[in-house]
């Protein structure tokens, strides 16, 4: 996030939310949880949604649906990593990093059993 945002050459604010459906594990509960809110209303404002990565797409789509009936001008979605063979639910993202094959990876802001998330590069549970 500090990475992206030092690199965009508009004014703009940022805000933070978090929601969670893997918990500890590898594999996604398929329930979203809403675990801190936004603390700034969005109505009326262009909004983009910074996502680490986007897996079976049940969190953008819960984050979709939450954020757009809070009627922004605008929400898009940008997303450093995408793994297209694993989506249960088919989601925009309108910048996207990277494509990924069907591994568990961390490091660079995510996390592995909450830790590793300090990592400076990304690797995969397998390699
Ligand atoms: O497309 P999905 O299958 O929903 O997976 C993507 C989500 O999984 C991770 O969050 P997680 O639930 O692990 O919470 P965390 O960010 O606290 O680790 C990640 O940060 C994404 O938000
Ligand atoms: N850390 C991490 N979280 C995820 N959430 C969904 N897929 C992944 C993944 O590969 N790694």
């Amino acid at each position: 996030m500090a990475d992206l945002v030092r690199s965009i050459d508009l004014p703009l604010s940022m805000d933070f939310l978090a929601v969670s459906s893997y918990g500890n594990a590898t594999k996604s509960s398929g329930e979203v949880e809403l675990i801190k809110d936004l603390r700034y209303p969005i109505s009326g404002r262009p909004v983009l949604i910074v996502e680490d990565i986007v897996d079976t797409g049940i969190t953008l789509n819960y984050l979709l649906r939450m954020l757009e009936a809070r009627l922004p001008a605008s929400l898009k979605v940008a997303a450093l990593l995408s793994k297209p063979s694993r989506r249960k639910i088919e989601v925009p993202i309108h910048y996207l990093g990277f494509e990924i094959e069907d591994a568990f990876v961390y490091g660079y802001g995510l996390d592995r059993s909450q830790l590793d998330r300090n990592l400076p590069f990304i690797t995969s549970q397998a390699g």
